[in-house]
């Protein structure tokens, strides 16, 4: 929460919410009659925006829809059944009467509801780095925390390869070394020369993915060139990039042209590390996991504890320095984030 802007009190805030689910228990079905409509069909949810939702049919064709009051939460990304009107009412072809069972869910701090889902099904999450701004392991291992949170699998994608001479690229190798140890699969690409994007296409296909990582990465640039009908705003690497380039708010369901499916938005490129506990997050370093619970002292802190199983493990090379030093570096920053970062409060969002 920005500095001057007044926080709500518990009361304040019960009844903003109260309002809230009032509003909702009003909505009413559309006088949708039972033999007007078709047979239960499958759908993907592609856009989500108030009571209405975008499906999209299996043979890729698009219908606006209402919701069933008796479905619960529907985000982008969602598997639904639903029905079709015998003719379109005020621009609504349908409704959504099911939901299927989510196989992940991506989700964000919302000043209402603690975590609130913004996307679902996603079955890989490309963490993209460049060499401009800067390469960080420390950013990467922030993400990849936040990924395995989810137990979304992440992929590395190291864009920019064309600012690279032969030792900047050894370089880089240095650095991303340890997560090819454990065995983070890597693509290293431009989006400007175009090498190494094949090679993404092909990792991309017949999935549901999304893009994350820090503003000027060239995430926009990556994907107009997967996607080029796209044509996503691509902005300068500047201290305000990421702010005012995007326009659209809610997140969408694209098809790559090559295979496989992106769901994009703001919100969803913001995806980061929020609230975790530090057990969740020593866990979220996936080769920390098999010393865990090893440690002399059940509450080891894994700094300079005696008998500390992980110190044991990169004394031994088993773990590597560098991410154990990043994962002290993110429980300190975690300690100090924790009360400002906790949500997005919408009436002092923009
Ligand atoms: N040299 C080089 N520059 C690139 C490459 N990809 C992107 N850029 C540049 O990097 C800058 C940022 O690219 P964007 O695609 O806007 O980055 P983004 O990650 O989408 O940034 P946000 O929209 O702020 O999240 C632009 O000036 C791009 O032209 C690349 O492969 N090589
Ligand atoms: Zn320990």
């Amino acid at each position: 929460m920005s500095k001057g802007k007044k926080k709500l009190t518990k009361g304040q805030l019960r009844r903003v919410r109260d309002n809230r689910d009032k509003r909702l228990s009003k909505r009413k079905d559309p006088e949708w009659d039972n033999d007007a409509l078709g047979p239960q069909i499958k759908g993907r949810i592609i856009s989500r925006f108030g009571q209405h939702a975008d499906v999209e049919t299996m043979a890729g064709e698009v219908f606006r829809c209402n919701l069933r009051r008796t479905v619960g939460s529907i985000v982008v990304g969602d598997e639904v059944e639903w029905r079709q009107g015998n003719e379109a009412m005020a621009g609504i072809s349908g409704i959504v009467e099911a939901v299927h069972p989510r196989r992940s869910e991506l989700r964000r701090p919302d000043f209402y509801d603690g975590l609130k889902v913004v996307a679902a099904n996603i079955d890989q999450i490309l963490i993209v780095s460049a060499v401009v701004p800067e390469l960080s392991a420390q950013i990467i291992d922030r993400y990849l925390v936040a990924a395995e949170d989810t137990e979304i699998p992440p992929v590395l994608v190291l864009n920019k390869t064309d600012l690279l001479d032969e030792q900047g690229l050894a370089l880089v190798e240095t650095i991303l070394a340890p997560y090819r140890a454990i065995g983070y699969p890597i693509y290293l690409v431009s989006s400007e020369t175009g090498e190494g994007v094949d090679a993404l296409k092909a990792c991309l296909k017949d999935k549901i993915n999304i893009f994350v990582g820090q503003s000027g990465v060239g995430k926009s640039s990556l994907i107009n060139a997967l996607m080029p009908e796209v044509d996503l705003v691509v902005g300068e690497v500047s201290e305000n990039s990421g702010l005012g380039t995007h326009t659209t708010t809610t997140a969408k369901l694209l098809r790559f042209p090559s295979g496989g499916d992106l769901i994009d938005s703001p919100g969803v490129r913001e995806f980061a590390l929020w609230h975790l506990p530090a057990e969740r997050i020593a866990w979220g370093f996936k080769e920390f996991r098999e010393y865990l619970g090893g440690c002399k002292f059940r509450d080891c802190k894994h700094g300079d504890d005696p008998g500390c199983a992980l110190r044991g493990a990169v004394e031994q090379g088993e773990i590597s320095a560098q991410r154990f030093d990043n994962y002290h570096r993110i429980l300190e920053s975690m300690n100090s984030d924790r009360p400002t970062r906790h949500f997005v409060d919408p009436l002092n969002d923009k």
